[in-house]
């Protein structure tokens, strides 16, 4: 199912997650929604993991995580060598993450980020092919960090 997009937050999230979920929907693509499905204090690494386990099984090909501020999760996400997660605030970190990082999961805040900005990341960040050359070198070698 390379064309579903997963979605994951804490509570911390909740309005901008249904936001960009309705989006993704007008714009014809499959959701997968992960939760947090209720108001109530939840702990945002679990639903990195739940967002990491569906991308490993290629339930879905990429993912929009959620936390209050997107750092909380993008830490998280971060800690799986398969996702490339990146906390966003504007468009241009939208493009270049992909352009660049070849970014698999696009991060964003709850109470940081506004719906107008957002649904243009969402928008940016699925439209924009990574640029390869000298970056593939680079995402090449976060795949393969040497232990310490
Ligand atoms: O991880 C975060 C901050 O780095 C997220 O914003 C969380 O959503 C936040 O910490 C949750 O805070 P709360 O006071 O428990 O709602």
């Amino acid at each position: 199912m390379a064309d579903v997009i997963a979605l994951a937050s804490d509570h911390g999230a909740l309005d901008l997650r249904a936001l960009v979920s309705d989006h993704l929907k007008t714009r014809g693509i499959a959701v997968l929604d992960l939760g947090t499905h209720g108001p109530e204090s939840v702990d945002y690494p679990d639903f990195a993991a739940r967002l990491a386990d569906v991308v490993h099984s290629g339930r879905a090909a990429r993912g929009i995580l959620m936390c209050g501020t997107g750092i909380g999760i993008s830490i998280a996400a971060n800690r799986y060598a398969f996702l490339r997660a990146a906390l966003v605030h504007d468009v241009t970190g939208a493009r270049l993450c992909r352009e660049h990082n070849d970014a698999n999961v696009l991060v964003l805040g709850g109470r940081t980020t506004g719906p107008e900005v957002a649904r243009d990341c969402v928008d940016v960040f699925l439209d924009t092919a990574f640029a390869g050359g000298r970056h593939a070198r680079r995402v090449e070698k976060l795949g393969a960090m040497p232990p310490l």
